[in-house]
């Protein structure tokens, strides 16, 4: 199953409390980006792997590694807008969308998506809930949610390139925010299959992480 990678680096990291974007940050001696990257870069159904960035940062991206399969695309304010830019330099018939902030990604994972979109045209990484998740309004809690039901959704994740590229474009027209993808098919009311994810798969957010 060949695909198309975007690897979002384009935010700021400002929750992680750094002066620069957390994507520069070093863990034995690679950075956040390069741990990354040479995951996909490592997988030979990976054929194009666009890395969305602030316009500003390219070069430095650019410098940190270099393959024909890479190009980069500029990023938007939100994460959403940076996935809809990035979708539009895709060329193979599925994609994958990643945090490039989800550094700790392994092989198998994406060796469990791609057998997932043999099947499916929309599916994600995700890992059961280990805490006890409670709604809670005005400081009081209204509801606790049945634990066995719940999931955390992390990235890959992984589509058919026309459905993620049109429940972007329904996300957008409606002016709905979203926080990840599989959210924008939700809203298209298409199914969403899961795919067990890793819990040493975490996104690097806060001072803590780093
Ligand atoms: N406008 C944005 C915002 C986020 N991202 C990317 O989306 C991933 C997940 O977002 P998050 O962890 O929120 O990253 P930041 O926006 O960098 O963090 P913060 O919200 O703390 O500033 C990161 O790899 C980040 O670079 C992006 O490409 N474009
Ligand atoms: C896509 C995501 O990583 C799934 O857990 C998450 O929703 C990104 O959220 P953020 O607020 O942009 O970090």
């Amino acid at each position: 199953m060949n695909y198309s990678a975007i690897i979002l680096c384009a935010g700021a990291g400002k929750r992680t409390g750094l002066s620069y974007n957390k994507m520069y940050y070093n863990i034995d001696g690679q950075t956040v980006y390069e741990k990354t990257m040479h995951v996909f870069l490592n997988d030979s159904r990976c054929k194009q792997i666009i890395v969305v960035t602030k316009k500003e940062e390219q070069e430095d991206f650019k410098k940190l590694i270099a393959s024909s399969r890479i190009i980069f695309v500029e990023g938007g304010a939100e994460r959403q807008n940076s996935v809809t830019n990035g979708l539009q330099a895709v060329n193979q018939d599925y994609v994958m969308i990643h945090d490039g902030a989800r550094c700790f990604i392994k092989s198998d994972l994406l060796d469990r998506l791609c057998k997932s979109l043999e099947e499916h045209d929309a599916c994600l990484a995700m890992v059961p809930s280990i805490d006890t998740v409670k709604r809670v309004v005005d400081g009081k809690v209204v509801e606790t949610l049945k634990r066995s039901e719940l999931y955390n959704a992390q990235t890959p994740q992984a589509f058919k390139t026309s459905l993620i590229t049109k429940a972007y474009h329904y996300v957008n027209e409606h002016h709905l925010a979203v926080t990840d993808d599989a959210s924008c098919v939700e809203a298209l009311h298409e199914d969403v299959y899961v795919v067990l994810g890793d819990y040493d798969n975490k996104k690097i957010t806060t001072p803590q992480d780093l």
